[in-house]
């Protein structure tokens, strides 16, 4: 048989040298018990290293690349540490981009650690979380926003979270981002050519042509920030707390929408104490409703507390729904609830309606004025998914979530900063304040640049991968 020579690592054969730190290997599943665990290898020399590991019918290096091969483990005293499946990949074909291989172990933590010590004690180095994906970013086989939406893609929590993930994996998210840093260096470029012009001299029609390309350039980064904040709602779901005074039926609420009995519901006010967090998913969504005391001065030291929790929550959340009890007038506690809610994202709803009517929508419109009311009843379940798809709408995800691209904070960060500056570039394009209008484009395209990963710095780097796993 072929493989004699290859038996790895017993001494006859002398490890090949590797310029340290250059393969990396990991586990890529998760530890613990399951049908196959996968570890990983990736760097030049990683099918040598391979081969002192792995014994099939012929060495590894010397099969078909991209082909599953059937063989064992064995460590250094030719004991066999477990019956595998082996591939290697071959550069620049790979998900890396990097001659590459997998060992296919049985699941369950011992095989797994048993080969990964052994591929590490063969001069293999443990891979940092996400350096698989980063090292396949710094070889061009993704962009960076394609590696972010790897992540999106483990992280998804609905079927819709996934397709928008899918949709950015698939580099339709950068090309949006390209497309727009392109239009903006198009402008730039036009913007500077007249700035060559003596002030009174500016041609009054480029001066039009280019105030109709920032205007469309604006329109585009608003449609593509729209369908973004779609896939921030889906990848990062939205925290919303059910505030309100004692009784009014928050717990009560928080059941209903969940359909499960989470909360302890009783006829007595200062029930609820601490606050009680579960997550509902809605048309994709992950709503994350956290229900809190209800808000009264207390002499009780023990529900203090718990108010004190259901105040930070109304600050923190990203959304509050202020609970009112229909069948009772709206008492003073209601009133200075309104008042500290005034200016924050907000929803009411106007729960018991199955009660005879003592506060009307129009009332607590006139409370808090431009905020939506969703009459609901927790205890029959009515309204309440024209309350979820509220939650959902006030926060941006109004129109569709169909067109939606997962992006992250950051990604977020960036593209609201370039929606700024090219507002502001309009404004001072407005007033022909040429050199100022010129400025913000200039931050428009860096914060752009930022978002298609054009030269980005290594911190950047480090904080997109860092929060990968090992062995993604
Ligand atoms: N076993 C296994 N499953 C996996 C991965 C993996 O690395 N290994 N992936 C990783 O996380 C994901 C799939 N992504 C991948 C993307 C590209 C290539 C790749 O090798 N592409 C080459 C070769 C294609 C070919 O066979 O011809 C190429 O595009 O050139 C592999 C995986 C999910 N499932
Ligand atoms: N008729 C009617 N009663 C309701 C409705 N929702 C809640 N209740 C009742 O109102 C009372 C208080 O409900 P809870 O859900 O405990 O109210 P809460 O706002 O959580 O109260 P605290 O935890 O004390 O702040 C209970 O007796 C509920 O059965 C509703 O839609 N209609
Ligand atoms: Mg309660």
């Amino acid at each position: 048989m072929t493989d004699r020579s290859f038996r790895g690592g017993d001494g006859e054969t002398p490890a090949p040298a590797l310029s340290s730190g250059d393969v990396i290997a990991a586990l890529a599943t998760p530890w613990g018990e399951g049908g196959i665990a996968v570890l990983r290898l990736s760097g030049d020399g990683c099918t040598a290293l391979l081969d002192r590991a792995f014994r099939g019918r012929v060495p590894l290096s010397r099969t078909e690349p991209w082909r599953m091969r059937h063989g064992h483990v064995i460590d250094p005293e030719g004991e066999i540490l477990d019956e595998v499946l082996a591939v290697r990949f071959a550069a620049p074909k790979s998900y890396t981009g990097e001659e590459s291989g997998e060992l296919h172990c049985h699941g369950g933590a011992l095989p797994a650690q048993a080969c990964l010590d052994l591929l590490l004690s063969l001069g293999a180095r443990l891979a940092q979380p996400g350096e698989f994906t980063r090292r396949a970013f710094a070889n061009g086989r993704l962009d960076l926003s394609q590696a972010e939406a790897v992540l999106s893609v483990i992280r998804s929590r609905s079927r819709e979270a996934l397709t928008a993930a899918g949709r950015a994996l698939q580099g339709r998210t950068g090309e949006a981002f390209r497309d727009l840093l392109g239009r903006a260096t198009d402008l730039a470029a036009h913007l500077e050519a007249l700035l060559d012009f003596p002030e009174e001299e500016i041609p009054p029609l480029e001066e039009g042509d280019l105030r109709a390309g920032l205007r469309s350039l604006k329109g585009r980064t608003e449609d593509l920030r729209q369908r973004c904040l779609g896939g921030m709602l889906l990848r990062e779901g939205i925290r919303v707390g059910l505030v309100g005074r004692p009784n009014v039926g928050k717990s009560s609420l928080l059941n209903a929408l969940l359909q499960e009995a989470r909360a302890i519901v009783t006829p007595l006010p200062g029930t609820t104490r601490d606050l009680v967090e579960a997550v509902t998913t809605h048309r994709g969504v992950p709503l994350r409703l956290v229900d809190t005391a209800g808000i009264r001065s207390s002499a009780d030291p023990l529900e203090a507390l718990g108010i004190q929790r259901a105040r930070r929550t109304l600050e923190e959340a990203d959304l509050r729904v202020w609970v009112v009890d229909a069948g009772e007038p709206l008492t003073e506690e209601d009133r200075e609830l309104a008042a500290s809610l005034r200016g924050k994202t907000l929803l009411v709803a106007r729960n018991k309606t199955d009660l005879p009517e003592a506060v009307s929508e129009a009332a607590l419109k006139a409370l808090v004025p431009g905020c939506a009311v969703c009459s609901v009843s927790a205890l029959e379940g009515v309204g309440l998914e024209a309350l979820k798809d509220r939650m959902v709408e006030v926060l941006g995800g109004s129109g569709t979530l169909e067109g939606a691209l997962s992006i992250t904070r950051r990604q977020m960060e960036a593209l609201d900063r370039t929606g700024e500056a090219l507002q502001t570039a309009a404004s001072a394009l407005e007033a022909s304040e040429w050199d100022a209008a010129a400025a913000c484009l200039g931050e428009a395209r860096s914060a752009l640049a930022g978002l298609t990963g054009q030269d980005p710095g290594e911190d950047l780097l480090d904080r997109v991968f860092g929060e990968f796993c090992i062995g993604k």
